[in-house]
């Protein structure tokens, strides 16, 4: 096999966002400050998952989130980590987290930005060596610095986001971001310690055949859903579903594909989160030529009124996903 030794060594993440606000003569370097907070955190999150089987990390931490949902002690060492490191950034003044009830104050009142994330998804992965995420949405505060950020701050919609993006420990780890510029992917190099430019300018495929959800519960569907799936089904689609979003949205970002969480019996706003969650996958989707709705309206267009607000989910490859609303809105005209 011959190597190709002569290709230029890759740009990092750093001399890409550094090259990025270059572009932007009057930005004051705060974002590109707050990501590379993110990227750090992600590596020291990156570390603790990859050695989790080796310590005491793995498991069940005994303890509820505000959702009622079993937190991992992985969910929780990542929350501290990504918190730590914004607070420690300075540029962030309020931070929105799965793993916390209330909205946490980093002290930091003069920093511009509010932070929502999803330090860990895919918590039943966790223990089973598949792949799992962070996913996080930047918005910028529209109260003045120099106080703490306000509900009005936090509960803005998607359409506000000033960037988001997400890290997936997978087989490689990548960190995958948009700043409303398109789509750009970086994959870790653990030997170097760096995140690469691997995957520019990502664009979803217009169409695709893969379709992503937990058929499980197919029964308590929508009908237009259900209808949809069994399309899926007579056109010979393909299921693949990890149950971790990040990697399912990974996935079908890269491939073509759709991902759904439609309201269940179960969970009648759907299950995943708006804030932390929908609105940061909705963005990259959308800058990536994709679409994101919650079978009504565009996700990123919904007015939270909730920190951990649900909705239903169905995003991915901008024909595939009109055609679920043609289900959709066929069976609410029959009705
Ligand atoms: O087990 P279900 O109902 O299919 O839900 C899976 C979904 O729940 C989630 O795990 C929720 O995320 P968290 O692990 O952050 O709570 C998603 O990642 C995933 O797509
Ligand atoms: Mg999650
Ligand atoms: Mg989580």
């Amino acid at each position: 096999m011959n190597f190709n030794l002569a290709l230029p060594v890759g740009t990092t993440l750093d001399r890409f966002i550094m090259r990025k606000q270059e572009a932007f003569p009057f930005a004051t370097g705060e974002l590109s400050q707050l990501l590379r907070d993110i990227a750090l955190a992600g590596k020291i999150v990156n570390r603790e998952i990859n050695r989790a089987g080796l310590l005491d990390v793995t498991g069940a931490y005994g303890q509820q989130n505000v959702q009622g949902e079993d937190q991992q002690k992985l969910d929780v060492i990542a929350n501290i980590r990504f918190i730590r490191a914004l607070r420690n950034g300075g540029e962030v003044c309020t931070i929105i987290s799965e793993e916390e009830d209330e909205v946490i104050q980093t002290g930091n009142k003069k920093g511009k930005y509010i932070v929502a994330i999803d330090p860990l998804d895919g918590s039943s992965n966790i223990d089973v060596n598949v792949s799992i995420g962070t996913i996080f949405s930047i918005y910028r505060r529209k109260s003045d610095t120099g106080c703490d950020g306000t509900m009005e701050d936090c509960l803005q919609s998607g359409t506000q986001q000033v960037g988001a993006g997400y890290v997936i420990y997978g087989s490689s780890t990548m960190l995958v971001y948009t700043t409303g510029h398109g789509v750009n992917g970086f994959t870790y190099d653990p030997s170097l310690g760096e995140f690469f430019l691997s995957h520019p300018d990502i664009k979803t495929p217009a169409n695709g055949t893969v379709y992503s959800c937990n058929e499980g519960s197919i029964n308590s569907f929508p009908e237009g859903i259900k209808q949809y799936l069994s399309y899926c089904k007579d056109n010979n689609y393909s299921a693949r579903y990890i149950g971790s979003l990040v990697a399912d949205f990974h996935r079908n970002l890269l491939k073509g594909g759709i991902y759904i969480y439609p309201a269940t019996a179960k969970a009648p706003n759907g299950k995943l989160r708006l804030m932390y969650e929908c609105n940061a996958l909705a963005f990259i989707v959308e800058q990536a030529g994709g679409k994101a709705i919650d079978g009504n309206r565009r996700i990123m267009e919904i007015e939270p009124t909730e920190l951990h607000q649900r909705c239903p989910l169905i995003i991915g490859s901008p024909e595939m996903v009109d055609k679920v609303e043609e289900f959709i809105k066929s069976e609410v005209a029959a009705v």
